[in-house]
């Protein structure tokens, strides 16, 4: 009896192992024909001859089944530079040369900014201040913020362009150019819509931190559009630890030249000040060339700040090695004699010391300052100046650029969404 129930569980095993033999061969088989169906059949169809895929893979043999792309992810089929023509070399800044260029595959004539990404000291890709841009920009979708349209290559790996909408001036260069100031209309109606792009940037947690004329440009309709978010963030609620060089020397709010570690949207709304007054003036309100002038011309146009106006104040302070000359007045009022009340207070308003308190940009645009005469006038009515675009060949900025620290090379995830 013994003997043969150990006869049949032997054979059992023996039937056992080859049934999983052959099942195993027939897996092997199928799956195998499954990749080679992927293989010869991608679902995103990829053209070989094009040198960059800037996202990752395009499909996965992990599970075996396709990975589907989304549209606006198909960096992959990034178009060649050599589609556009370039026609004239329109700016050039710290982080790239921007060039006007017609698009050649385009059925009606379209022209576009193109802007090189510098990456001549780059070592590990592209600049840290390149992919915030396109990030940021790629999620912004305001008639107030400049459109990136897509990324466009040239034949060698380090050529990367952004192309852009195609704006007739920056700010910087049109009041270089302009013999009389700008009237108050039209100032109110750039005021409005710098505000209204602000507002949106705010609500999206974006952060600029780079506000400056010539980073606000403007169509041949009279539109303005936010660019350049080379050194834009997204904040954070509550607001991140960032470092503290950002923004322009003439446009840097006072927490920023003090160092607070926690900068948030109020700094764009210190230099939206900058800007409103630099308008209506027609020179820079404030042209400090180092950090130290920088104060000292702050705390003698608005007066010394202290705990009582700005909280933050003696700390901020305690880690510093100068100490401030008293100077109890507020001085603005004299600089802008021809300003009404109302716009009086809504300049002073976006200059308040504390941070927290000063003006945001949603509060800005229900100033009556907007509704009282003179009304905005319509960015249709804006002048245009076909001619200054020709006249700038370069950047015009003679603002003294303080080194901003930007880490060079690949950047985290984190750093992105820092
Ligand atoms: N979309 C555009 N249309 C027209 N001109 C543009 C456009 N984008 C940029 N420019 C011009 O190129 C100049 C430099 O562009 P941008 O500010 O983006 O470069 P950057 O290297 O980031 O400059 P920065 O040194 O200010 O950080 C602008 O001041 C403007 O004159």
């Amino acid at each position: 009896m013994g003997k043969t129930k150990k006869k049949h569980s032997s054979k059992n095993k023996k039937y056992k192992k080859n049934i999983k033999k052959k099942i195993l061969k027939v897996l092997k088989k199928w799956k195998s024909k499954q990749v080679s169906k992927q293989v010869s059949k991608p679902v995103v169809e990829y053209e070989p001859t094009r040198p960059i895929t800037l996202t990752g893979q395009l499909f996965s043999f992990r599970d075996l089944k396709p990975m589907p792309i989304p549209k606006k992810d198909l960096l992959g089929k990034c178009r060649f530079v050599s589609e556009f023509d370039k026609l004239n070399r329109i700016g050039e800044g710290t982080y790239g040369v921007v060039y006007r260029a017609k698009d050649k595959k385009s059925p009606v004539e379209q022209i576009v900014a193109l802007k090189q990404i510098r990456m001549e000291n780059e070592k590990e890709g592209l600049p840290i201040s390149a992919i915030r841009e396109i990030s940021l920009l790629f999620k912004c979708d305001h008639e107030n913020i400049v459109r990136l349209h897509e990324i466009v290559v040239g034949k060698r790996l380090d050529s990367i362009f952004l192309s852009m909408e195609y704006c007739e001036h920056d700010l910087s260069s049109l009041l270089h150019n302009m013999t009389t100031a700008f009237t108050e209309a039209q100032v109110k109606c750039i005021l409005l819509q710098l505000l209204k792009g602000l507002k949106y940037l705010h609500s999206n947690f974006i952060i600029h931190r780079d506000l400056k004329l010539s980073n606000l440009l403007i169509t041949d309709k009279g539109c303005l559009k936010i660019a350049d978010f080379g050194l834009a963030r997204l904040s954070s609620v509550p607001s991140k630890k960032m470092t503290t060089k950002v923004v322009t020397l003439w446009y840097r709010a006072p927490e920023v030249l003090l160092g607070s570690p926690m900068l948030t949207k109020a700094i764009d709304m210190w230099a939206t000040g900058c800007i409103f007054a630099e308008l209506f003036l027609h020179k820079p309100l404030l042209p400090g060339c180092s950090e130290m002038h920088q104060l000292d011309l702050i705390f003698k146009l608005f007066g010394t700040p202290n705990s009582s106006i700005w909280p933050e104040f003696d700390s901020l302070m305690a880690h510093k090695h100068f100490t401030l000359k008293p100077q109890p007045y507020n001085n603005v009022r004299s600089k802008f004699p021809e300003l009404s009340d109302v716009g009086y207070r809504l300049l002073n308003f976006l200059f308040i010391y504390d941070p927290s308190r000063r003006g945001t940009a949603e509060e800005s645009l229900q100033s009556s300052y907007f509704t009282e005469t003179p009304l905005p006038c319509d960015p249709n009515l804006m002048p245009t100046f076909p001619e200054h675009r020709n006249l700038k060949s370069k950047k015009q900025s003679n603002q003294p650029k303080v080194a901003q620290n930007i880490p060079t090379g690949l950047p985290s995830l984190m750093d992105l969404l820092q």
